[in-house]
């Protein structure tokens, strides 16, 4: 149960994938198509959805590169630029087809939004996945209109755990960081809120690389964004 005092608070800073929106699906059939444009040893991996868990939330280069070197590290290093190179290429153009055809939205995540939105509260979305991805897959799930501003991974020199596109969303909003929570799934993003000095509520049931989220330092885990109350 997370308690927060309502005068403590001027804005949230949500995470997408993982918090909001359950989007392993979406990466599967993205690197799976984009495994099949590539040569052999890649080209017939097979795809499972926990090996892809262990590898999101640090963007998608992080996870091509995690992917290709987990499959054949020596040939990925070898042939590092040219192979990325073709993979990325690959995996943008297949993860438009599927973007949010796979995924769907947790439960409690429009009920949460929604209290956050009626206490008038100043709403924006950081995210590491590409800001173009990231403004299809809100607008699809009916997500949009909560967020005054979308932070992709490509929005601002650094992602999370840095603490840059945290501080970036604060100065858009006109609001410090102390009085602005940041609510993701992942080390990544209580990380980035501890640098940034925002307090940080996490959710239990995202993708946190595989490992228990309640072992990272966050001031509240919430099985559900409807659970959150004021104290
Ligand atoms: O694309 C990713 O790495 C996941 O991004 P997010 O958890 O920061 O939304
Ligand atoms: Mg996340």
């Amino acid at each position: 149960m997370s308690c927060w005092p309502r005068t403590a608070l001027d804005a949230v800073i949500v995470d997408l994938d993982g918090t909001m929106v359950d989007t392993l699906g979406d990466f599967v059939q993205a690197l799976q198509r984009m495994l099949a444009d590539l040569p052999e040893p890649f080209h017939t991996f097979t795809v499972h959805q926990d090996l892809v868990e262990k590898m999101v939330g640090k963007g998608s280069e992080h996870l091509i590169k995690s992917l290709l070197a987990h499959i054949d590290s020596a040939q990925a290093a070898m042939e590092s630029v040219a192979l990325y190179e073709s993979a990325w290429a690959a995996y943008q153009r297949h993860y438009v087809e599927v973007n949010g055809l796979y995924s769907k939205v947790y439960p409690g995540v429009v009920r949460g939004l929604d209290a956050w939105k009626q206490q008038g509260l100043k709403m924006v979305c950081v995210t590491n996945k590409p800001t173009a991805f990231a403004k299809t897959l809100l607008a699809d799930k009916g997500l949009a209109g909560y967020f005054s501003l979308v932070v992709g991974g490509d929005a601002v020199e650094r992602k999370k755990p840095d603490p840059m596109p945290l501080l970036f969303a604060c100065e858009q909003m006109d609001v410090v960081p102390a009085r602005t929570l940041m609510v993701g799934d992942s080390s990544n993003d209580a990380q980035a809120a501890r640098a940034a000095g925002c307090p940080v509520l996490l959710v239990s049931y995202g993708y946190n690389h595989g490992q228990p989220v309640h072992a990272v330092d966050a001031d509240a885990v919430v099985d559900s964004l409807a659970d959150f109350r004021w104290a």
